[in-house]
C-alpha cells in the first residue's frame, strides 16, 4: 500500500517535517479528500479549497492547541479539522453520529472555539488573547476570518475594542471577493481597492524599510520621519482604515502561496499589539466545476465528482422557491413591496426578486440586525419591507425585531426560512427557537404553514396585514401532496381543522402538521380516533378552536418542529391555564432543552419522536393513560 504525505501526518505539528515542495502535495491530497467527502456527505466545499495553503501554513508556523486558532462562522475548517487529529473520522463529515461540520470545543482540543454564525471569531479571540494575559501566558492567538464575514456588525465591534485596547493577537482576513454570493458594500469595495493596486503594497514597503535603515536617531527626528510616515501610508498605504483602528495591517498577500504565508506568519509571532493580515484567496481553488461556480459549490449536497451537477432527489420546489416566486407575484401588483436579504440572496429565494426588482431589493451584507432596522425604517416611511432571514440567523436580531418593529407596530414581514430542523449544519444552525422567542413579542403576529399552498395565502395575507407578521417555514421540499381538505382562506388567528376525531385531537403547527395527518393514521389502525388541527398561528392562537376542542375530545396532544420550552405547546398549555381549562390532557411534543446535533431531517425526527410513527405512539400511550373516559 502507497503511503501518501497524508498518512504522515497525525498531529499538526508533524508538517514541519514535510519540505515546502512536499507541502504543495499535501495540499493536492487534501483537495482531493475535500472533494470525495464533500460529494459523498454534501458539505462547504468551495470555502474549504480556497483554504487549503492558509491551513497548511497556520499549523506549521504556530502550535495548536496551545496556540489558539479561532476560525469564523466556521465552515472553512475541515482542512483544519483533517490537520488535527480527525481524517480517519472525515468521512463521517456532517452525518448522523459522525464529526460535525463546525468547529466544536467538545469535538477537539484543538477547535478554540465553537462557531456556525458568522461575524464572532474577532471577539472570542481578543477575548482568549485577555484571558492569555491576565493569566501571563505567552502563546499565540488567531482569528481567521473572510471577506464576507467583516460585514458583520460585531466584527467591527472588535477591532474597535481590540485597537484600543492595543491586545497582542491576529486577524486573518480571508478575502476571496465572496460571500456566499459575491461580497457586497463598502468594505468589500475597499478590500478590493487595495487588492487591485499594487503599487500600494510595494510603496509601503519603501517606506517601512527606509526608515528601519535609519540608524540611532534623535527623538524629534525620529518623531519627524513617523509623522511623515503616518501621513505618507494615509495617502498610499493600502490597510489604512485598520492601522487608523490600532491594528498593523500587512498584506495583501497570496493565499495559495505556502512559502509567502509561514514566513509572514512568522514574522508576527514577535509583534506586538494587533496584527491584521489580509490574505488573498480564491474561493473553490483547484476544483474547476468550484472555482466557476463558488456560489454553488459554497454548501453543496451530494454531487457527481466528475460533472460537478448535484444528485437531485425529487423535483418538488422547495419553501423557497414558492416564497421567491410568490413574492416576486405580490411585488408585481404592489409597488412599495421591497426585499431585504441578509447576504444570502440565493438560500433565501430572493436571487430572482433581485433580478426583476434590482432597485427594490437590498443585499445588506451578513447583518441581520440592520436587515430588521432598516426594514423598520422603510416601513416607517411607507414601504412594505419583507425581510427573508433563516430562522437560526434571526435570533442575532431579537431586539431590533421587538425595539425597532413591534414596539412601533410597523408593518414588516419577516420570513424565516430553515425553521426547525435543518439538518446537516447541526446545532449551530437548527431554527428551533423562533415561536420560543418571537411570541413574547407585543404586537407580532407570527405564523406558518402547513404546506405550498399555505405559504402563498401567509405571504399575502402578511402584506395585507397593518402590523408586525413572522412566517416560518423548513428546509427543504414542499409537500406537494393533497391535504384531507383544502386550505381554507388565511385569517388572522384562526386554526383550521384538517381531520375530525372523538378520541383526542393532534394539534400541529407548521411541517408538523404533515406528521400529525400520518399519525392520525396509524392511530385509526389502533382503533384510536384522532383529529388533526393545523394551527397556523403561534400568535394570536385561536382560542375558539381550543374551547372547542377541549369539550369535545378533552385531550390535546400539541406537535411542533420548535423547542418545547416557551414554544406553540407552552403558548396552548398557558391558555389552558388562564382559561380555567384545567380539565384538558395536554400532551406537548416538540424538541427538549438541549442543542440538537447534526443527522437529516428523518433521522433527527425519529431520534426526538416527532415522525409520524413516534408521534402515534406517544399520542396512543397518553390516551392509554390519561384520555379513557
Ligand atoms: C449570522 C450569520 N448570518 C449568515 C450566515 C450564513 N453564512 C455562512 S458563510 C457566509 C458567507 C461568509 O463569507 P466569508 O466570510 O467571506 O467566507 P467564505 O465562504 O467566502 O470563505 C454566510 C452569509 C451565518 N453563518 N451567520
Ligand atoms: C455556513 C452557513 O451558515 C451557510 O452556508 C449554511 O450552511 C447554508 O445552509 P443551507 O444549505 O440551508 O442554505
Ligand atoms: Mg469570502
Amino acid at each position: 500500500m502507497t503511503v501518501t504525505l497524508l498518512d504522515t501526518i497525525s498531529q499538526p505539528q508533524d508538517l514541519r517535517k514535510l519540505s515546502l515542495p512536499q507541502m504543495d502535495g499535501l495540499a493536492a491530497e487534501i483537495r482531493s479528500l475535500l472533494i470525495n467527502t464533500v460529494a459523498k456527505n454534501g458539505g462547504h466545499l468551495a470555502p474549504n479549497l480556497g483554504v487549503v495553503e492558509l491551513t497548511l501554513a497556520i499549523h506549521r508556523t504556530f502550535d495548536s492547541p496551545r496556540d489558539k486558532i479561532v476560525w469564523d462562522v466556521g465552515h472553512q475548517a475541515y482542512v483544519h479539522k483533517i490537520l488535527c487529529g480527525r481524517r480517519d473520522k472525515f468521512h463521517t463529515l456532517r452525518q448522523h453520529g459522525g464529526i460535525s461540520g463546525f468547529p466544536k470545543r467538545s469535538e477537539s482540543e484543538h477547535d478554540a472555539f465553537g462557531v456556525g454564525h458568522s461575524s464572532t471569531s474577532i471577539s472570542a479571540a481578543l477575548g482568549i488573547a485577555l484571558a492569555r494575559d491576565l493569566s501571563g501566558r505567552d502563546n499565540q492567538v488567531l482569528a481567521v476570518i473572510g471577506d464576507g464575514s467583516l460585514t458583520g456588525g460585531q466584527a467591527y465591534e472588535a477591532l474597535n475594542h481590540a485597537g484600543h485596547l492595543g491586545t497582542r493577537f491576529t486577524v486573518i482576513v480571508n478575502d476571496n471577493e465572496m460571500s456566499i454570493a459575491k461580497n457586497v458594500g463598502a468594505m468589500a469595495e475597499y478590500l478590493a481597492k487595495i487588492r487591485s493596486d499594487p503599487t500600494y503594497s510595494r510603496v509601503k514597503r519603501d517606506i517601512d524599510n527606509a526608515l528601519r535603515r535609519i540608524p540611532a536617531i534623535g527623538d524629534s527626528v525620529a518623531k519627524t520621519l513617523e509623522r511623515a510616515k503616518d501621513s505618507l501610508k494615509f495617502m498610499l498605504v493600502p490597510g489604512m482604515l485598520f492601522e487608523e483602528l490600532g491594528f498593523t495591517y500587512i498584506g495583501p498577500i497570496d493565499g495559495h502561496n505556502i512559502a509567502g504565508l509561514c514566513e509572514v506568519l512568522q514574522a508576527t509571532k514577535t509583534m506586538n499589539g494587533p496584527v491584521l493580515i489580509h490574505v488573498i484567496t480564491q474561493k473553490g481553488k483547484g476544483y474547476s466545476p468550484a472555482e466557476c461556480n463558488a456560489d454553488r459549490f459554497h454548501g453543496i449536497g451530494p454531487f457527481c465528482v466528475e460533472s460537478g451537477e448535484t444528485l437531485q432527489c425529487g423535483n418538488r420546489p422547495s419553501y423557497t422557491s414558492v416564497f421567491g416566486d410568490e413574492l416576486i407575484k405580490l411585488a408585481a401588483d404592489n409597488p412599495d413591496i421591497v426585499a431585504i436579504t441578509a447576504a444570502m440572496p440565493e438560500g433565501t429565494g430572493l436571487k430572482k426578486f433581485a433580478e426583476r426588482y434590482p432597485k427594490r431589493f437590498f443585499d445588506v451584507g451578513i447583518a441581520e440586525q440592520h436587515a430588521m432596522t432598516l426594514a423598520a425604517g422603510l416601513a416607517a416611511a411607507g414601504k412594505r419591507p419583507v425581510v427573508a432571514v433563516y430562522s437560526t440567523f434571526s435570533q442575532r436580531a431579537f431586539d431590533q425585531i421587538v425595539h425597532d418593529i413591534c414596539l412601533q407596530k410597523l408593518p414588516v414581514v419577516i420570513c424565516l426560512d430553515r425553521a426547525g430542523i435543518v439538518g446537516e449544519d447541526g446545532a449551530t444552525h437548527q431554527g428551533v427557537f423562533d415561536y420560543a422567542f418571537l411570541r413574547s413579542a407585543p404586537n407580532l403576529t407570527m405564523l406558518a404553514p402547513k404546506n405550498e399552498t399555505e405559504l402563498r395565502q401567509m405571504l399575502a395575507m402578511a402584506l395585507k396585514h397593518n402590523g408586525p407578521c413572522v412566517i416560518r417555514y423548513p428546509r427543504g421540499c414542499t409537500l406537494g401532496i393533497p391535504f384531507a381538505t383544502e386550505s381554507l382562506p388565511v385569517s388572522i388567528g384562526k386554526a383550521e381543522r384538517i381531520k375530525l376525531g372523538s378520541d383526542l385531537t393532534l394539534l400541529a403547527i407548521g411541517s408538523a402538521v404533515e406528521e400529525c395527518v400520518v399519525a392520525s393514521d396509524l392511530l385509526a389502525s389502533s382503533g384510536i380516533r384522532a383529529g388533526v388541527v393545523n394551527a397556523r398561528f403561534v400568535k394570536p392562537l385561536d382560542e375558539e378552536m381550543i374551547r372547542s376542542l377541549s369539550r369535545e375530545t378533552g385531550v390535546l396532544v400539541t406537535v411542533e418542529d420548535g423547542c418545547l420550552a416557551g414554544g406553540f405547546g407552552s403558548a396552548v398549555a398557558e391558555l389552558l391555564i388562564d382559561k380555567q381549562l384545567k380539565w384538558v390532557k395536554l400532551l406537548r411534543l416538540g424538541f427538549p432543552d438541549e442543542f440538537i446535533e447534526h443527522g437529516t431531517r428523518a433521522q433527527l425526527l425519529k431520534q426526538y419522536g416527532l415522525d409520524g410513527a413516534a408521534i402515534a405512539e406517544k399520542a396512543a400511550s397518553f390516551f392509554r393513560e390519561y384520555g379513557a373516559k
